[in-house]
């Protein structure tokens, strides 16, 4: 794995959250997204050569909105690149993890993704992601 891309942060409100990250971080958040297929509504900063991603629930089935129940606000997940998803997820596969899907699904900012299941990552939920390439 190439680095950590971002690392996600379950808020209840993200506007709240975006005006709190600009003062903290000392810079503007570069785009917001609505990710349909995971109910979320995200908004990025960049920090040197990571981000970080925020993420509001859009329904009560939304993986976020269950964490925020169970566990109040805070660091959701921690998301690493990947040249290549698919022999990432092979690879993890065969070491043992459990995947949470069995192909890349769209993520956020052009992104592909696949999640590690957090009982086989001592308790932190794992992100694999990969720049999709236009042509
Ligand atoms: C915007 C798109 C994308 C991007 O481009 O960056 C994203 O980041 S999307 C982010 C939101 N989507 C996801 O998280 C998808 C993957 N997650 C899941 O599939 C589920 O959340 C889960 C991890 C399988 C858990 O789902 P489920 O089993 O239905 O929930 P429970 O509430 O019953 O939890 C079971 C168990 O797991 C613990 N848990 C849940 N979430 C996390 C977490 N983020 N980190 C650590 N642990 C987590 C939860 O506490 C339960 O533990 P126990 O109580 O001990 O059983
Ligand atoms: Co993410």
């Amino acid at each position: 794995m190439n680095k950590i891309e971002h690392i996600g942060i379950a808020v209840k409100d993200l506007n709240t959250s975006i005006d709190l990250y600009q003062k903290l971080l000392n810079t503007d958040c570069y785009k917001t997204e609505q990710v349909t297929t995971e109910f979320v509504n995200t908004a990025f900063f960049k920090t040197g050569e990571n981000k970080v991603e925020l993420l509001q629930a859009t329904s009560p089935e939304s993986a976020i909105a269950k964490f925020i129940e169970k566990k109040g606000e805070g660091i959701h997940h921690i998301a690493f690149l990947v040249d290549d998803i698919l022999a990432e997820m092979e690879r993890l596969h065969n070491e043992g993890f459990v995947l949470l899907s069995d192909s890349p699904k769209k993520g956020a900012d052009n992104k592909m993704v696949c999640f590690v299941h957090p009982k086989d990552t001592n308790g932190v939920l794992i992100e694999i992601c990969q720049e999709i390439k236009w042509l």
